[in-house]
């Protein structure tokens, strides 16, 4: 079975800083520049993990920087871009080590996450990937709202499936040399940050079964890296943003759109102190860019998109019995897909 957690120590083993660029001690830096966040469940069973065995056991899998407390970002600049392609994912943060229940019995699907550094805890449903349904969750809300720590806790009951997190900050635009120049007064919070196309096409293609590259961003540097990470193979997709919910292009290709609203104050000091401790910026830096842009957008742009929710899920984690049935109706959907299937499957063989 694959072991995506011994794979993610190896792409740890692997990390080369970035050109120009200091060293990523603190993956937080990454957060979002790295589209897939997957989680690792605790870190009491990795002891138990074993790569690639027929048997059923458990596994760890890796998460997007955004997630604190682990390092295994791998921005291994390597030459060679079929190499590239085949995702080093740079992931790894805070979360929790997920059980995996794969028997290998069907390998070209349990290669494709292999690539993607999936979540994997069930055995797949099905050998075609494109009559695979996918549940789409989109997870909007500010900036500090706690969108990154709903999906951990969504993941982390979500036993028994194969969960990817996309993130919306994967979609932003490369900057212009200008805008780089003097990136204190570019606004990462206005839509037009965004490459929607790019990101409808990549939600588009994942939700019709298809496998898609996701870009990766830096914060950090503010670019897009020239790493991507392949997805295939998924049950669940969780799309998260501060504008998740902005397109309705994307809206539309959602099962469950949430958003998670926490009290300004609340999610500014969140930001203070993330940003400051994790994302190397200053107070100062920090505050002159929440009152001029970060605040104004959330205004204009990121609270009136709440209309679009199915749930809106106040106080953010710490709403239990918010996320208790919100994971309760996922597995729902998911049942009714997998006796969708099932149905399906014996059609054909009545027919045959
Ligand atoms: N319920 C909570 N209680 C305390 N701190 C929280 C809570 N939710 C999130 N945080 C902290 O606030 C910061 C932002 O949370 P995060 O989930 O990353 O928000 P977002 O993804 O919306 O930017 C992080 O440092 C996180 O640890
Ligand atoms: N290069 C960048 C890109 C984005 N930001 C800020 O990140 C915020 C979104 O991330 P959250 O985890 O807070 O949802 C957004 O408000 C941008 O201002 C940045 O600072 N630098």
């Amino acid at each position: 079975m694959y072991n995506a957690l011994k794979f993610k120590r190896q792409q740890k083993q692997q990390y080369q800083p970035l050109e120009n660029d200091q060293p990523l001690d603190n993956p937080e830096e990454h957060r979002g520049a790295i589209c897939l966040k997957i989680l690792e469940k605790a870190k009491s069973s990795i002891s138990s993990l074993s790569p690639k065995s027929s048997s059923s056991s458990s596994s760890s899998v890796s998460t997007s920087p955004k997630f604190k407390n682990n390092n295994n970002i791998n921005n291994n600049q390597d030459k060679d871009k079929d190499n590239r392609d085949r995702d080093k994912s740079p992931l790894i943060n805070r979360g929790q080590q997920q059980q995996i229940q794969n028997a290998s019995k069907f390998k070209e699907e349990e290669e494709e996450v292999e690539d993607s550094n999936v979540i994997l805890n069930r055995q797949p449903q099905s050998t075609d990937r494109k009559m695979k349904e996918m549940l789409m969750i989109c997870i909007a809300g500010g900036t500090a709202s706690g969108k990154t720590t709903v999906c951990e806790e969504i993941i982390k009951r979500l036993e028994n499936q194969r969960v990817a997190v996309i993130c919306l900050d994967s979609f932003y635009r490369p900057l212009a040399h200008e805008d780089l120049e003097n990136v204190a007064s570019y606004n990462f919070d206005h839509p037009d940050a965004f490459d929607w196309e790019y990101a409808q096409k990549a939600i588009k293609e994942l939700k019709s079964g298809n496998k898609f590259h996701i870009p990766t961003y830096c914060f950090k540097t503010h670019t897009r890296l020239q790493e991507t990470v392949a997805i295939n193979g998924i049950d669940v997709i969780i799309f998260e943003g501060i504008l998740s919910l902005y397109s309705q292009g994307i809206r539309d290709q959602m099962d469950i759109k949430i958003f998670v609203d926490t009290d300004s104050d609340t999610r500014l000091s969140r930001r203070v102190m993330r940003d400051i401790a994790e994302r190397g910026r200053s107070l100062e830096g920090v505050l002159h860019q929440y009152e001029k842009f970060v605040k104004p957008s959330f205004d204009e742009y990121i609270l009136p998109t709440k209309k679009y929710a199915d749930v809106i899920i106040p106080r953010g984690a710490d709403n239990v019995v918010a996320i208790d049935l919100i994971v309760q109706h996922i597995r729902s959907k998911l049942n009714e897909q997998d006796a969708k299937k099932l149905n399906a499957n014996d059609k054909v063989m009545e027919n045959d």
